[in-house]
């Protein structure tokens, strides 16, 4: 119960999607703010990221998940698990589909997976701008047949398009309970995991194809300052010796880029004046090293990568 006479609501949502789907916008979209890092490549999520949003008497609680099911590589079977993982622990689990792509072979193995879990389902149609409205209802009927969903939702997560409409039914629906966080509280992830997302988008963006996904960030340290300000020092790993060298740019300067983005979106989200350091470091063969594994916060699959 809350202080108010009136009834809580809060609980645990699982969104789960194949690559691409739009998981990250979507919950930036129902939380309100830039949470998750959304890109253009897929696989930019690697571990859970909750966003919490508020809606009425409710308080939901987001777990955004890595979209990939067939893993191959080490890197990727961490991921999956750790995706899996937030999704047996949620009260609902939101399964959010491209429309376009609602038939691709992605989505076959997400819904045999799904079949697996026992969690009441809801689905999500994301991307409803990108194909004709007539055929939204014949679809929707089709997908319905894959796997047993509570409800359908349709959305345009990229504009905001039906997505309240997901947040008013979550409210009835989560179980009665206290709230879980303060209510201002919008993200669990700590800040300096944050602030290595943050650095690791603006240099996708930057770099697009360039980058290999396997390069990664870490926040080194993270110093208070007596005036209020924070100094940060993060290290960019990538594979390769050439890999440094784009990062680095000519003359240090695509880097320089790098953290002058990075440290406006850092300073916003730690309400602090930020002073960023980057390094880049070559760390051979770091997808095989259990200690990245724990920084990002997921489990190192045992087994030959
Ligand atoms: N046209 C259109 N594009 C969208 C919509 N929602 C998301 N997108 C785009 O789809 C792409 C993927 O979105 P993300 O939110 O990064 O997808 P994700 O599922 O989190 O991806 P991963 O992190 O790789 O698992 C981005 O280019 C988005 O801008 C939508 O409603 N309409």
């Amino acid at each position: 119960m809350s202080e108010s006479d009136q009834a809580t609501h809060c609980g645990f949502v699982a969104l789960i999607g194949a690559p691409n789907a739009g998981k990250s916008t979507l919950l930036n979209q129902l939380v309100g703010a830039k949470i998750s890092i959304v890109s253009r490549k897929v696989q930019t999520t690697r571990t859970q990221v909750r966003g919490i949003a508020l809606s009425g008497t409710a308080q939901v609680i987001f777990v955004d998940t890595p979209g990939i099911f067939a893993p191959k590589r080490r890197l990727d079977r961490a991921m999956v698990t750790s995706a899996w993982g937030g999704a047996t622990d949620a009260d609902l689990i939101g399964v959010l589909v491209d429309v376009a792509r609602f038939d691709h072979e992605e989505n076959t193995a997400l819904f045999e997976k799904l079949a697996e879990l026992k969690q009441p389902k809801f689905l999500i149609l994301n991307k409803i701008d990108t194909v004709p409205k007539e055929k939204l209802l014949e679809i929707t009927a089709k997908v319905n047949e894959l796997g047993s969903f509570e409800t359908t939702f349709m959305v345009a997560a990229l504009t905001g398009y039906g997505v309240k409409d997901i947040l008013a039914w979550l409210e009835k629906r989560l179980p009665l309970g206290p709230w879980l966080y303060p209510e201002d509280q919008i993200s669990d992830a700590p800040l300096r995991f944050l602030a290595a997302e943050i650095t690791r988008e603006k240099m996708f963006e930057r770099l697009h194809d360039e980058l290999p996904y396997r390069s990664t960030v870490e926040t080194e340290s993270w110093q208070q300052k007596s005036d209020g300000s924070v100094r940060i020092e993060q290290t960019i790993y990538v594979e390769r010796e050439g890999q440094r060298k784009i990062v680095l740019g000519e003359g240090g300067q695509t880097i320089k880029a790098i953290g002058q983005k990075a440290r406006v979106e850092i300073a916003e989200a730690a309400e602090a004046k930020v002073h960023l350091f980057l390094f880049v470091k070559v760390r051979e063969n770091w997808s095989d090293d259990p200690e990245r594994y724990r920084e990002m916060g997921l489990e190192f699959p045992k087994g030959k990568g």
